[in-house]
């Protein structure tokens, strides 16, 4: 029996050949892409465990791995992009959310104020960060190579259960320990009178960065919730589009 390709025009063959090349690619690039991230993540969880074997304190940890850090978390801005070109099934919005929160939380907070790097809240949120990142980059890497073991997707979607909430306190104290520091420097701020006629106060964005998190974050944990019951359950899941 002829296939419905080989009953079609010039025309839709060509689109169809070229709708191919245009996967491949966008899977070899994903592939490249997924074990370079789980590569670099792994490469921190070896960094973090060796300092700490070898000076028995978190002091300073934060400092020996923020390049590597900053590279690889900052690096995760394509995934936005991702999204937005239609290479992976995953909303702009959602993923925009994680990824820019992330990045706030590394160059914003972290890396801008020195006197909080020692804090154990650090040491939590940059610890589920990577046992997170190293189970989801090694998930789509074996999935798209249709290698996926079991442990792997159950660890993808059922880790962040515990993982998220244990993040976002990690974060969360973080920015509130970075609060005094913020006030009493007035970093980022901008205060009246100045020749741009405009004020701000870096203190209250992160108020309000705080209270953010009480609407945003339960709609990304209900989201992996979703993703959870489709992929480990077989659940049907209709999503709204962005
Ligand atoms: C500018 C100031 C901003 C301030 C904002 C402040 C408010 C912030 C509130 C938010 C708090 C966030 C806190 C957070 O940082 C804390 C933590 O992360 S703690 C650690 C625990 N975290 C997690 O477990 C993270 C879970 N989140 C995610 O996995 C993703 O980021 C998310 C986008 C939320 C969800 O992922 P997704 O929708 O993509 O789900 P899936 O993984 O199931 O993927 C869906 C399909 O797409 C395919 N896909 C996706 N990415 C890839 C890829 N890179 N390569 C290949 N394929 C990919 C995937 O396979 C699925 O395909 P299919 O449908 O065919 O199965």
């Amino acid at each position: 029996m002829a296939s419905s390709e080989e009953d079609g025009t010039v025309e839709e063959k060509e689109n169809n050949n070229k709708k191919r090349t245009k996967s491949a690619l966008a899977t070899a690039w994903l592939t490249f892409y997924n074990i370079a991230m789980t590569a670099g993540w792994l490469v921190l969880a070896m960094a973090m465990m060796r300092f700490y074997i070898q000076k028995g304190t978190h002091k300073g940890l934060y400092r020996s791995i923020a390049r590597t850090l900053k590279f690889f978390q900052t690096f995760a801005l394509v995934e936005v992009g991702h999204c937005a070109i239609g290479i992976v099934r995953t909303s702009v919005i959602v993923t925009g959310v994680q990824v820019c929160s992330r990045i706030f939380m590394v160059w914003f907070i972290t890396n801008s104020i020195r006197q909080i790097q020692n804090e154990e809240s650090v040491i939590l949120f940059l610890v589920v960060w990577t046992v997170t990142e190293i189970t989801r980059y090694s998930y789509y890497t074996f999935n798209l190579l249709h290698h996926l073991p079991y442990f792997i997707k159950w660890a993808r979607y059922n880790l962040f259960i515990v993982l998220y909430p244990l993040g976002v306190i990690g974060e969360l104290m973080t920015i509130y320990a970075a609060l005094p520091f913020v006030r009493r420097s007035g970093m980022y701020s901008m205060r009246l009178p100045n020749k741009y006629n405009v004020s701000f106060d870096y203190y209250y964005c992160l108020i309000i960065v705080i209270l953010s998190y009480i609407p945003l974050f339960p709609q990304l944990y209900f989201h992996m919730l979703r993703q959870r019951r489709r992929v480990l359950h077989g659940e049907v899941i209709v999503e709204k589009d962005d």
